[in-house]
């Protein structure tokens, strides 16, 4: 969400009821996807720089465009989303009231996304870290409170960098890795590493490689701008151990995509590398637009990241 008059008019922004239990509820079959949108503080260089307030929190479930007073032609606009998190809320609050039931979902066997999806500092990689450690204490808990089940959790990870495909489990082959269409799986990323987690803490290890091995770079907005799309994703298997009615076995995939934050060269003061990387954001991220009013068949959480500031 940019910093003057957000594009999507209020009609488009459909009002939804969050979904259920994971899995379990009906409304999880209706839901596809829910958004949210988180307003982060003020940070101390836009504090210092005396940066104003674009974005208010009407509500839980409504923010509030204010246009600066330099803006003349903005309207003040108001749009509603499944759920708003405002400034002081924690990562937790967002987790627990946003986003828990849908990851915890896959445990149950139904695919789940969760996107963040934002301006370029508007803090998706802060939310999508804490997101992410969040849903992991949570499968584990689930894991050894569920004794008469056997789960198998195998972790892959990857980042689209200027359009090329990078493993970051393994790095060091340098490759991009080619898509492929397959009739069974869908689109699958050709020798992507995929490891088993022994246990939880094996899986915080796989995860911090992943980080580790991002392009990350500089920019005037932000000292640690992620400059690819990175995809975390576990694809969680369970087996009963004996004969029931219940389903005996599921898998799913839980993805956590921490998308690179759409800029303005003009904000970014970006030229050479950086500009280079910020076309290929840009344009990717207006692809992703198409392709998520074309997905129906996942469930989805869809984060929205707002900077709450406007540069003076
Ligand atoms: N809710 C928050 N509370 C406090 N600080 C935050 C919050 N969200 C983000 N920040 C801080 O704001 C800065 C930018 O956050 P972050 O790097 O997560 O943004 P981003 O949207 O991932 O940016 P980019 O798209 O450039 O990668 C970081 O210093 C981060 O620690």
């Amino acid at each position: 969400m940019s910093g003057k008059a957000p594009g999507t008019p209020a009609s488009k922004i459909e009002n939804r009821t969050p979904a259920s239990t994971p899995g379990g509820g009906s409304k999880a079959k209706e839901e596809k996807i829910v958004v949210t949108v988180r307003l982060r503080p003020l940070n101390r260089k836009e504090q210092l720089a005396k940066d104003q307030v674009a974005w208010e929190c009407v509500d839980d479930q409504t923010i509030a465009y204010k246009p600066s007073p330099q803006e003349r032609s903005a309207q003040p606009a108001s749009f509603i989303f499944d759920k708003v998190f405002g400034p002081t809320c924690i990562t937790e609050s967002v987790y627990e009231d946003g986003v828990k039931n849908i990851a915890l979902s896959a445990l149950m066997g139904i695919n789940a996304t969760i996107f963040a999806y934002g301006q370029t500092s508007s803090g998706k990689t802060y939310t999508m870290r804490g997101i992410t450690e969040k849903a992991v204490q949570d499968i584990y808990n689930h894991i050894r409170n569920t004794p008469e089940r056997d789960f198998t959790i195998r972790m892959s990870g990857l980042e689209i960098y200027n359009e090329n495909v990078r493993d970051l489990l393994n790095s060091e082959s340098g490759r991009s890795l080619k898509l492929l269409d397959d009739p069974e799986k869908g689109t699958v990323v050709e020798k992507l590493v995929e490891e088993t987690a022994s246990d939880d803490t094996h899986l915080r290890q796989l995860i911090s490689v992943c980080e580790a091995q991002r392009q990350v770079g500089e920019t005037a907005l932000n000292d640690t701008s992620s400059r690819s799309h990175q995809i975390i994703r576990l694809t969680i298997q369970s087996t009963l151990h004996e004969n029931s009615d219940c389903a005996r076995s599921f898998v799913a995939s839980l993805n956590f995509v921490d998308l690179a934050g759409s800029e303005r060269a003009s904000q970014t003061h970006a030229d050479g590398t950086r500009l280079r990387e910020g076309c290929h954001i840009n344009l990717s991220l207006m692809t992703l637009t198409t392709v998520i009013r074309k997905l129906r068949s996942e469930h989805v959480c869809f984060l929205s990241i707002s900077v709450h500031s406007l540069h003076s």
